[in-house]
């Protein structure tokens, strides 16, 4: 909310940031269960400027209020359903319950338990940690005006070839030598903006109202196991030939485009891939050679390391 204030501008937010909840599904029938566990980062834009320029809280939703109601939604929440429709859910209560709120962000990382297989079967109640976590954020507005970005954080991906990086500026600075064999590492982070497709044709610049969200509660649950899918395989190319990678630049652009392409109901993407850095391990004493470097031994890094990131959009989208 930005205000003038004494002859100031004035901007103020106020929220819960990491409420951290977990909600099962129990299926009475087969006895499944389903589970998920969310940190919650609430953020409201709200008309409360009195708390700050007199000592007036009677317009503020206080943040313990903020952090019950995650509790009490995820409560209601009778069937199990997206991190993306929970924020949604969420967001809409804040700015339809609260005349004083006009925005509601809220943003959810979902840690990756997944259930267990023994002996090749699906376990109905056992779980285990995965790596890269699903994120959700949305921005409500009181009009009912939607703005929503998925992403994956985490997704540490290696191979140990068809990798190279030629052919770039030499000078008196450089000393790395030119290569078509190298490990190539990163950690993607990805975030990209959702638009149902039922409404792609026909509202492409209105899509963001809240009644265009799919009925489909796991909707989006899919849709970031799809575009996970999409991005792993564009990085690694087919199991026994691989794919060249002639950059982490050209591999990124290769990924954001396979996601634009296979998904018309997204609009952009951003990936950031660090160049993660294996580096070739050669010792050799005064007389003689030690380790000779043959592809084979690496010293792993994490710092410094390359840092990658750019993002691709269609020509209408607003992200
Ligand atoms: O794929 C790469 N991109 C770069 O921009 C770069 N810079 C560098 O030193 N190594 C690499 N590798």
């Amino acid at each position: 909310m930005a205000n003038e204030l004494d002859g100031f501008n004035f901007e103020q937010r106020h929220g819960k940031a990491r409420v951290r909840v977990a909600r099962v599904w129990r299926n009475k029938s087969d006895h499944i269960h389903s589970m998920v566990e969310w940190g919650v980062s609430i953020s409201l834009l709200s008309d409360c400027v009195n708390s700050y320029v007199r000592e007036d809280n009677s317009d503020i939703v206080a943040t313990d209020t903020m952090k019950n109601t995650v509790y009490v939604k995820a409560k209601e929440c009778s069937e199990q359903l997206s991190a993306e429709n929970f924020a949604i859910l969420l967001a809409r209560h804040f700015t339809s319950f609260y005349k004083q709120v006009t925005t509601a962000i809220v943003k959810i990382v979902e840690k990756p338990w997944e259930r267990v297989h023994i002996n090749g079967q699906p376990h109905g109640h056992g779980f285990k940690l995965g790596s890269e976590k699903h994120t959700a954020e949305v921005t409500v507005q009181k009009s009912g005006a939607l703005k929503l970005t998925s992403g994956i954080e985490g997704l540490s991906v290696l191979k140990t070839t068809k990798s190279g990086f030629e052919g770039f500026i030499r000078d008196q600075y450089t000393a790395l030598p030119e290569t078509r064999e190298r490990m190539l590492a990163t950690e993607v982070t990805a975030l990209w903006r959702q638009t149902p497709s039922l409404y792609l044709v026909t509202v492409k610049y209105s899509y963001e109202s809240a009644s265009s969200i799919p009925k489909n509660p796991l909707y989006f649950t899919e849709r970031y196991l799809d575009v996970k899918k999409s991005l792993a395989n564009t990085f690694f190319g087919p199991p026994k030939e691989g794919v060249y990678s002639a950059s982490v630049q050209r591999t990124l652009f290769l990924m954001a485009k396979a996601v634009l392409n296979r998904f018309p109901d997204i609009s952009s993407i951003q990936l950031k891939m660090p160049n993660i850095h294996f580096l070739p391990v050669n010792i050799s004493s005064k007389e003689n050679t030690i380790v000779k470097f043959n592809d084979d031994v690496f010293l792993p890094t994490d710092e410094p390391h390359g840092s990658i990131e750019a993002s691709l959009s269609r020509f209408w989208s607003k992200m």
